[in-house]
């Protein structure tokens, strides 16, 4: 019989391992990341992280261990279950917009508000506001084709962020940008998280880049490296140098 989850950890796992077609990607991973944190999850490409990801965010099933979000067994759920739990509770963005051609900017941001059954002016206010917030107000009304990949992946940033979810997984979401719009879409991103207190877990391959989080786990070959501490404020930790033990703030 497994022991229960921390109760201040918002998701947590322990002894994680999952395989894709017999190639061992995670290889026992146990980790709790606490409500309103940003962590970061570091390491070289192949390193695991996009699967700890997903078995994080129930968008892949663990071949052995224990997923828990707010308490709940997330590993026991079969897919029909762990799809509603990624529809109401998570957002996503990925290192690609995959925006809806069809729609216009706002009507993107909108799209998940109104699935939610938000209503029509609420959901295209929200969508307006988290434009803006994103730096993007301006292009509301264009079609991703007419976009750059940066304006694109900003869009992605705000339609995840409206439904204010309360734990975003960003994989590698800086990964088509240049490292000055990089910075910037991962500082709006990381203060949006902090001031709606939502919980944000973040993969990159860019170790500079876990300075915008409160902590960071990095991998190896589907390990994690060796405990250390949070990420220092205002400098920049080396990949794989810390792991999740503090608070932030
Ligand atoms: N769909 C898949 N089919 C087969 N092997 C896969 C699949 N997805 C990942 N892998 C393998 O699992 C291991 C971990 O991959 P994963 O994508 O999780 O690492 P990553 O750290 O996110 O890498 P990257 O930074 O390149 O995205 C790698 O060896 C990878 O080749």
């Amino acid at each position: 019989m497994s022991a229960a989850p921390p109760d201040n950890d918002v998701l947590w796992a322990r002894g994680i391992v999952k395989s894709h077609y017999g190639t061992p990607a995670l290889r026992g991973i146990s980790i709790g990341v606490r409500e309103g944190e940003v962590l970061a999850v570091t390491g070289p490409r192949g390193s695991g992280k996009s699967t700890l990801l997903g078995c994080l965010s129930a968008q892949l099933p663990v071949d052995e261990g224990e997923v828990w979000f707010n308490s709940s067994p997330v590993h026991t759920l079969g897919r029909a279950g762990r799809e509603r739990l990624r529809r109401d509770r998570f957002g996503f963005v990925g290192s690609e917009p995959h925006l809806v051609p069809e729609l216009t900017a706002r009507e993107n941001v909108a799209l998940p508000l109104l699935l939610a059954g938000a209503g029509h002016k609420a959901a295209y206010t929200a969508a307006t506001e988290w434009l803006e917030r994103l730096d993007v107000g301006d292009i509301a009304r264009h079609r991703p084709d007419r976009l750059v990949q940066s304006q694109c992946q900003r869009i992605a940033v705000a339609r995840a962020l409206a439904p204010l979810p309360p734990v975003v997984f960003a994989d590698d979401p800086t990964a088509p940008l240049h490292r000055e719009a990089a910075e910037q879409v991962l500082r709006i991103l990381t203060s949006a998280a902090r001031s709606h207190q939502l919980t944000l877990v973040l993969a990159t391959h860019d170790p500079e880049l876990i300075r915008f989080a409160d902590r960071a786990v990095g991998l190896v070959d589907g390990r994690i490296t060796a405990p250390a501490a949070p990420v220092p404020r205002g400098t920049v930790a080396p990949a794989g140098a810390s792991v999740v033990t503090a608070t932030r703030r």
